[in-house]
């Protein structure tokens, strides 16, 4: 089951200069920094009482983040739902039509697990799941 929206990743072409805007806007800095070479990213996250915010800067040319500010430009990449059972979730979401982008959950940012839906079986939006791994888990 989704249960809420676990962060809104937001891609950005320079980590530095969007961190000192959001942190404007928001009035709190980034609480962490953390690079997910896999996904050839690098992460900064707010947290603004119950609504999190993950910008999003590629590391390389190949990154799914490169590609999209090719295309589209800075802007909302993603929305991220928590689920209690990523595995049981991505089997129910297969089984409904939903096209997964990764077949077994891989390690995202912030102690998750994540599963990608594509964005061509929801209307446009890319959707992330995401599991909060117990223990580092
Ligand atoms: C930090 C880790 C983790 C976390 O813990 O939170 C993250 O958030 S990692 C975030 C970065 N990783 C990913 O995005 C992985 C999943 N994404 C992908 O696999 C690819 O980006 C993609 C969605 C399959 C697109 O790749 P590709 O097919 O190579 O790119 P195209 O540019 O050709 O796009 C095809 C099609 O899809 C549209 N598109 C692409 N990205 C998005 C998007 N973010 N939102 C909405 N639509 C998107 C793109 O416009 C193309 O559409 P058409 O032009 O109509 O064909
Ligand atoms: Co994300």
């Amino acid at each position: 089951m989704l249960t809420n929206v676990e962060h809104i990743g937001i891609a950005v072409k320079n980590l530095a200069a969007s961190d000192a805007l959001f942190t404007q806007l928001f009035k709190v800095p980034p609480y962490k920094h953390e690079e997910v070479p896999a996904e050839g990213v690098t992460t900064s996250f707010f947290q603004i009482n119950q609504t999190k915010i993950e910008l999003l800067e590629a590391t390389r040319d190949d990154s799914p983040i490169t590609r999209f500010l090719e295309k589209k430009g800075e802007g909302i990449h993603h929305i991220a739902f928590e689920v209690d059972d990523i595995v049981a979730e991505m089997e129910r979401l297969k089984s409904e039509g939903f096209i997964l982008l990764n077949e077994t959950p891989k390690p995202g940012a912030d102690n998750k697990l994540v599963c990608f839906l594509h964005p061509k079986g929801t209307h446009g939006v890319l959707v992330e799941l995401c599991q909060t791994m117990e223990n580092g888990h």
